[in-house]
């Protein structure tokens, strides 16, 4: 059965961007890890341009989202669509293209971003030649998945297709207009945008990446492994639907939630309030029906330890979208806005939820693409616990120190005047940092771990021969 599925399925592609996933994980999270230090201890800016916290900072989130969440989804979505079909991709010249495009894209950033190449655009740093590269690989990524559904063996279009389709749309046009620039040189441009207009494009493409790549993308991965991995249909397919167009129609209209009184008019602020409110209720329609496909069998978390990532991932998916949604209301945005509260918000959704579906995802990838099981058990457990123990460190030092931020930032003293300078409240945060670094190194080694498994289990399979077997059998066939 395996056998024939090496020659029926191009999986090479697949294997490609599943290693290439966890080794920038480990590289995100160890970047992360040093600029949470450098905010911690600051002497390890070292004076030095090139990794100042200002220049690393990007470095970190264009490794994490655009990297290893890139990779990732590339890896799914590219495995889940054929399976999903029952054909092969549509072109394998075209998924190649994409592999190798996507990490040149990659090699850039790396290359461009400490030297202070950037277009000030948060999630949209990159200059406009890597910016058309990437459009460029995004479209061969996107017409080769509509093209292998289009050629489909099956009749309808499994929920997890719709998801990945959505993201691979949304992205396409949110990406292009974000970046719609003049160039002045090579490594030089001016966004065609300016003011109050530039602020508010430069966040319907902000809040979207979120929207769209980290949640719509990661949903449709959901949709395929959780009921994989269980065994098991989806709880409910016609509540993924609702979910479906419920996400897609909502998450455009948020944008403005990122910029709660500031130039921009107050009934945007208010309308971006009032939807992410309702957002709440799809959100959590997803995370519940992946939740409830478990219904029935919930010893099997006792045992396997894939499963445990998938579904702790779902708890961190409905945490955060009810604490987004609360965030997004005026009278709580004037106390979060510009603190750490955000950064634990994010790193919630980031860690607990993206990371840990994606985790969960590339476990199973791993001994389906490799035809043997995992070098460890154990140490998917080990990882298991350092991820979660990592993140919840992380998260509360956040809720702790943004609050705190927020609170001094408002305090007045008997005379009317504020009762804390900045600099007090930047002192106050020093143990925080100290506990997110902690937090994040306890991340770090748990994703250390994973790589080590992983290349192993390569290691095994080739030693077994089984990958070689597996194709040397589907030539038989
Ligand atoms: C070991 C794990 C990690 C550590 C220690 C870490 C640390 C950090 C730090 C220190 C910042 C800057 C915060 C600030 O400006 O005050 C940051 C920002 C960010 N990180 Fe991480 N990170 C980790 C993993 C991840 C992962 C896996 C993702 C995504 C999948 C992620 C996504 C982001 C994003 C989106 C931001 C920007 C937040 C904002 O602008 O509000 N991080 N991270
Ligand atoms: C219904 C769902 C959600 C809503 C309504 C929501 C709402 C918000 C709000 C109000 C902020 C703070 C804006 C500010 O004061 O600057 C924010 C920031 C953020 N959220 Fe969410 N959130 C949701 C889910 C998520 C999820 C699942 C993720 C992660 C993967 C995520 C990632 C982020 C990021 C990266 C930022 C920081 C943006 C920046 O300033 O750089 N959010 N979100
Ligand atoms: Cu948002």
């Amino acid at each position: 059965m395996q056998a024939s599925l090496e020659q029926k399925y191009n999986f090479d592609v697949v294997r490609w961007f599943t290693i290439m996933a966890v080794v920038y994980l480990v590289v995100g999270a160890s970047v992360g890890v040093y600029i949470a230090s450098e905010l911690a201890w600051p002497f390890l800016n070292f004076d030095s341009p090139y990794i100042s916290f200002g220049r690393l900072r990007p470095v970190h989130t264009n490794a994490v989202i655009f990297a290893f969440g890139g990779c990732t989804l590339m890896a799914t979505a590219f495995y889940s669509v054929q399976r999903t079909c029952g054909v092969r991709l549509w072109s394998d010249k075209m998924a190649r293209f994409t592999f190798w495009g996507w990490n040149a894209v990659i090699v850039l950033a790396v290359l461009t971003l400490p030297f202070g190449f950037t277009q000030s655009k948060e999630y949209a740093e990159l200059e406009w030649p890597i910016d058309i590269l990437i459009a460029v690989v995004w479209l061969s990524f996107t017409i080769n998945f509509i093209m292998t559904i289009a050629t489909r063996k099956s009749s309808h279009i499994y929920v997890s297709n719709w998801f990945f389709l959505g993201m691979m749309i949304m992205i396409v046009y949110l990406h292009v207009v974000n970046s719609l620039a003049i160039p002045v040189g090579l490594f030089k441009s001016y966004s065609i945008f300016s003011g109050v207009q530039d602020a508010m494009i430069q966040w319907w493409w902000g809040h979207n990446a979120v929207g769209f790549y980290l949640t719509a993308g990661f949903l449709g991965i959901m949709y395929y492994f959780v009921p994989k991995q269980a065994g098991r249909p989806i709880y409910s397919y016609r509540l993924s639907v609702i979910h479906f167009w419920a996400l897609m129609f909502g998450y455009v209209w948020l944008g403005a939630h990122h910029l709660q009184y500031t130039a921009l008019p107050d009934w945007t602020g208010s309308l971006g309030a009032a939807v992410s409110i309702a957002m709440i209720i799809p959100s959590w329609g997803g995370a519940v029906n992946g939740m409830m496909t478990l219904s029935g069998a919930w010893d099997r978390l006792r045992t396997d330890y894939v499963l445990r990532f998938l579904i702790i991932a779902l708890a961190f998916y409905a945490m955060s979208t009810f604490e987004g949604p609360v965030m997004a209301l005026k009278t709580v945005n004037a106390l979060s806005h510009y603190t750490d509260w955000t950064i634990g918000h994010v790193h919630s959704g980031a860690l607990g939820w993206v990371a840990g579906v994606s985790i969960g995802a590339i476990y199973h990838l791993m001994t389906r693409l490799y035809h043997t099981e995992m070098f460890s058990e154990r140490l998917i457990n080990f990882h298991f616990w350092t991820a979660t123990i990592g993140t919840v460190i992380y998260i509360v030092a956040m809720w702790v120190s943004g609050i705190m931020q927020g609170l001094m930032w408002r305090a007045y003293d008997e005379y009317g005047t504020l009762a804390y300078t900045f600099v007090e409240s930047v002192d106050a945060m020093h143990p925080y940092y100290a506990m997110r670094a902690i937090g994040g190194g306890i991340f770090l080694l748990g994703a250390v771990v994973m790589l080590f498994n992983v290349l192993m289990t390569v290691r095994k399979s080739a030693v077994e021969g089984s990958l070689t077997k597996a194709r040397a059998l589907a030539v038989a066939v």
